[in-house]
This record gives structure tokens, sequence and C-alpha cells, in this order.
């Protein structure tokens, strides 16, 4: 468990932040510009001394005001990954990536060159200085760099903001894996919603120096307030479903999860690998009666369980299908007109669908951790 409560003023700005999570996995703090997020990963990374308060990283203590502990930065073994990925220019990529682990007493080395290497695709790259690398092969070698320092903590600032779209998905499947695969706690710094949706395993959102919600992305895309928190943009319900069939017939896809069925356009991947998908609240339109005659295919059968503040002319639904929760966005109009409330049986005819991630399954069955569908958003 990672558990940080710390206090720090800092100029003008009060920072006081509360959350425990999971060893296991990317946590991801989440949150705009400002919202303290850079400082939350500088303490435990010790590089910023809280006022106040304590940081605890499973069972050893980094940081304890009360008892007086503050561990120097040099000896709290956290590897630090930031935006820009501050190679030494000099030095060639090996000695880049050698030059952590040398420091580090050859007994108490867990992780070697080699596996690293395979695990960050950068085998060719060895020989070559940074300067002629592209921005996402510099970030994983950056990443490779940190690993082979031994870190008992990784620790990762925006570290995919400076790179193109292109970039980013070419480096997202090793953040991936380095989160499969590895054994080592990861805490993210994004305030990309589509990042976050990918990759965290626990997400901790952020909002002027404090700790606004904690829970895993299944979860909290389906909490009415954090649409507000997010700033009001990009609400949707995420899934974690199962490929339960293909029909060559139709060229269709069905995904299983508690409460429904999605059918979509073919995927190529096994029956019972675990797809993680994200439908947005503005994708998905809500009829009191099951609609015929119409193209959209994907219609799930629910009732309403809440209503969200209203927000200029629309207001966020939220809808339990029987074991998962999916949201809509309806005009205020509509919501007066159908007189939706609280209970209303409905019918949530799902217009698009956004593919996340394939993930190991909770039993491990039928997984692959590759890099999938991913991010890819398809209309139904
Ligand atoms: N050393 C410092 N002295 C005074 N104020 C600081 C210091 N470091 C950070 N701040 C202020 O603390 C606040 C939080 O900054 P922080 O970098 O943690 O936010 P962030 O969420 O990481 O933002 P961004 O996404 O822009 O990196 C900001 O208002 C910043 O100006």
């Amino acid at each position: 468990m990672l558990d940080v409560a710390i206090r720090r003023r800092q100029g003008s700005f009060d920072l006081d932040i509360r959350f425990q999570a999971p060893i296991q996995g990317i946590t991801a703090l989440f949150g705009r510009s400002g919202s303290g997020k850079s400082s939350v990963i500088n303490a435990i990374a010790g590089l910023a001394k809280p006022d106040a308060g304590h940081i605890r990283l499973d069972g050893t203590v980094l940081f304890d005001s009360a008892q007086g502990i503050d561990v120097p930065a040099e000896r709290r073994r956290t590897g630090y990954v930031f935006q820009d990925s501050r190679l030494f220019p000099h030095m060639t990529v090996v000695n880049n990536l050698l030059y952590g682990m040398r420091r580090v007493p050859e007994r108490e080395r867990r992780i070697s060159l080699d596996p690293v290497v395979e695990l960050l695709g950068i085998g060719a790259l060895l020989t070559r200085k940074p300067h002629t690398l592209s921005g996402g092969e510099r970030q994983r070698v950056a990443v490779g760099r940190a690993l082979l320092a031994q870190p008992r903590i990784l620790l990762m600032d925006e570290p995919l903001a400076s790179l193109d779209a292109e970039r980013k998905a070419e480096i997202l499947p090793y953040i991936e894996r380095l989160r499969d695969e590895l054994n080592i706690p990861i805490v993210f710094v994004s305030h990309s919603v589509d990042e976050v949706v990918r990759l965290a395993t626990t997400l901790v959102l952020m909002a002027d120096g404090r700790v606004t919600a904690t829970g895993t992305v299944a979860d909290l895309s389906v909490r009415l307030d954090v649409g507000a928190i997010l700033g009001g943009q990009e609400v949707g319900a995420v899934l974690d479903t199962v490929v339960a069939s293909h029909d060559a017939a139709t060229g269709l896809t069905a995904l299983t999860f508690p409460g429904g069925t999605l059918t979509v356009p073919q995927l190529d991947l096994g029956i019972g690998q675990h797809l993680r998908v994200r439908i947005q609240a503005r994708d998905v339109i809500l009829a009191l009666e099951p609609p015929s005659r119409i193209s959209v295919h994907n219609m799930l059968a629910g009732r309403i369980v809440e209503l969200g503040a209203e927000s200029g002319p629309s207001r966020d639904v939220k809808i339990d299908l029987g074991g998962s929760f999916l949201l809509a966005r309806v005009t205020r109009h509509s919501v007066e007109r159908l007189e939706l409330g609280v209970g209303t049986p409905v019918f949530a005819l799902v217009k698009s669908v956004a593919f996340d991630r394939v993930f190991p399954g909770p039993s491990g069955s039928g997984s692959g951790s590759g890099p999938g569908p991913g991010g890819r958003n398809i209309a139904l």
C-alpha cells in the first residue's frame, strides 16, 4: 500500500493531500494544471519536504513528521521519469541506462539490463546518442534508466506530455507492459482522460491541492460529480467487458459485461479476452420504449438511478443496467418532456464506443496485455 497524507504550504498554494493506493498497478494522479500533482510526487521522491504528515510505501516509512523521519531522496530508491527525458546528452543510450544501476550494490539488483531493453524495445538504440532519438524513443530510454536504478516505486510526471499523438500511441503499450509485467508500483501524473482510462488501476482525482475522489477507473467514471470535477467534459462510463463471440456472417463481435452485451464491428481478439471500453455520455440516447427500425443496434435496458446537476442545457443521467452503470447526457428539455426521474425504466441506445485496452482478466484467464485495439472510437 502507498499511504500518503501530507500538508505543505508553497507560496500561496496550500497542499493538503490524503490517499491510499494499492501497490499493484498504476496509480494515476489526475487533475488540472496547478492542482498539485507534481508537488505530490516531488514529496514522494523526497525532492520537496512536507510541513507535516507521512508517506509510507509498503510498510517502509519515507517521511513522518511526528516521528522525525525524512529519508533523503537518494536513499528512497524512487525512479523518476520527467516530462522531458533528461538523458545525459554526451552518453550513449546504454551508458545512460547503466548509469543508475552501477550505483546500486550488486546484491540489491533485481532488474537487469537485458529484460529492460527487451521490455521497452530499445535494443537497436543502445549505441546511439540521445540527440539522434525521437521523443518517444528518448522517453523509453528514460523509463529504462529509471527502472535500472532498481527503484521501489516508479514516479512518472506527465511522461507523454511532450509527445505527439503518434509517439504517445507508440509508448503507451510499453507503459502497459510495465504495469502488467513488473512488480513495481507506479505513480503516474496526467491531465489526459484518455491516458488515465487506459493506464490507471487506481485514480486519485485532485483539485486545488486536495484529493476530490479516489477509486478504480470504472467506479469513478460513473460518478456524476466526477464530470464536474473534470470540468464537465468527456464524462463516460468505463466498462470491463469480455469477448463472448464472433459472428462471421454479420461481421460483429459480442462483448459481455455484468448487466448486458454490446455488439461491435468484429475485433481481432480471442474469445474470453478482456477489453476495457468507454462509452461517452454524449453517445448515449435514452428512449422510454424500445424503438424499432433504427440503425443503432445496441440497446440496453436499465433504470435511472441518479440525475446530475444541470450544467447549461444538459443533464447527465446515471442508468443501472443490472450490474454495471452507464451515463447519458440528455437535454434538460428531454428530462422534462419524457418525465425522467429516479426509477424510470429506460432503453439506452449506444451510438459509439471507444476501445481502451485489452487487459488481463481478474483470473488472468484468456488474457493478452498487448496493445489491442486501443484508443479507437467506433461508431456503432
Ligand atoms: N516551490 C514552489 N514555491 C511556490 N509555489 C509553488 C512551488 N512549487 C509549486 N508551486 C505552486 O503550487 C501549485 C501546484 O503546482 P504543481 O506543479 O504541483 O501542480 P500540477 O498539478 O503538477 O500542475 P501541472 O499539471 O501544470 O504540472 C501551483 O500553484 C504552483 O505555482
